[in-house]
């Protein structure tokens, strides 16, 4: 990641709440979710360690992007509860929910961006919504740090989301993802359509924002390399619920069929096979270093 300057920050900035300081930023208690009559989640729970990067997997249809779309107050939900960074959604007042909006940050798949913005406009519209009192000059410079600190150049600040590739589109929707500083960041297949370099690119991007920001990560997504490479723990989603939540080998030690088909099938052996030539290309590295050190 290139070093990005910090802004100049001449004005009084607003308070900013408490950064949340339990275990679980979010938790989720036996939720149910329905669309007519078709039960998609029943009996969910899931609990969200604090500074993780969680991915969250599941086959097509088995309600992934509906269950961050209800941890996000999105969605309503038949029942169960929904906790985030210590306060309910699912009994969330207006007040209370604003409050706790500011203090997340959304990437949707295909990145969503408002096509008659500019990426910097883009940016600023999460800033214009909640800190109005920000400054015209303050709120640029804000945005122009997020899209640097986003991997863009500095000159795509003023591009349309029509000129940009869909890596680019990706990391401008990444730069509005983080323009509130938040301490949650929701994923949805953030590589998805990305070429591998492109797509190995941003999970390094993430990576190292979760550690540089002590981000919370919530990441769905079908990119078993993705998976390997940057969670520190996956949830996988079947049967209407989390079936089971743990480290790959972790879930690699279940029975459970599908956790089974999806991780040790051509794809997953794959992506396994890469994951451990990386880890020996590391290891060969420390090694050499260590020798050289010795020499
Ligand atoms: N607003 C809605 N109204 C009716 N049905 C919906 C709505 N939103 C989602 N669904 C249905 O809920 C199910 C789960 O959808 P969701 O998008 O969460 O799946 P997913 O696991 O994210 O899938 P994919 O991996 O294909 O993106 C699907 O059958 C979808 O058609």
């Amino acid at each position: 990641m290139t070093e990005v300057e910090t802004p100049v920050i001449a004005q009084e900035l607003p308070d900013l709440p408490e950064p949340y300081d339990g275990e679980h930023p979010i938790r989720v208690r036996a939720l149910r979710n329905v669309f007519g009559d078709h039960v998609i989640h029943d009996g969910l729970d899931l609990e969200v360690n604090k500074g993780e990067i969680i991915g969250v997997v599941g086959g097509s249809g088995t309600g992934k992007s509906v269950l961050m779309r209800t941890i996000i107050g999105l969605q309503i939900p038949e029942s169960g509860e929904v906790e985030v960074l210590g306060q309910s959604i699912t009994d969330a007042r207006d007040d209370a929910d604003i409050d706790i909006r500011s203090r997340w940050g959304v990437l949707f798949q295909g990145g969503a961006l408002f096509s008659t913005l500019t990426v910097a406009e883009n940016v600023e519209v999460p800033l214009r919504e909640f800190y109005p009192e920000i400054e015209d000059d303050l709120r640029h410079e804000i945005a122009r740090y997020k899209v640097l600190l986003s991997g863009l150049p500095a000159d795509a600040t003023s591009k349309y989301p029509s000129e940009l590739s869909g890596g680019m589109k990706k990391r401008a929707g990444l730069a509005r993802a983080l323009s509130l500083d938040p301490e949650l960041l929701f994923l949805d297949e953030p590589t998805a359509g990305l070429d591998p370099i492109g797509a190995a690119a941003f999970d390094q991007l993430i990576l190292q924002l979760q550690q540089t920001l002590g981000l919370t990560v919530f990441l769905i997504t079908h990119d078993l390399d993705t998976l390997y490479e940057i969670c520190d723990r996956v949830a996988v989603i079947a049967d209407k619920k989390v079936i089971a939540v743990g480290t790959i080998p972790e879930l690699l030690a279940t029975d459970h069929p599908w956790i089974q088909e999806y991780f040790n099938g051509p794809r997953g052996r794959a992506a396994q096979d890469a994951q451990a030539r990386h880890d020996g290309v590391r290891d060969t590295r420390k090694s050499d270093a260590l020798l050289q050190g010795e020499e």
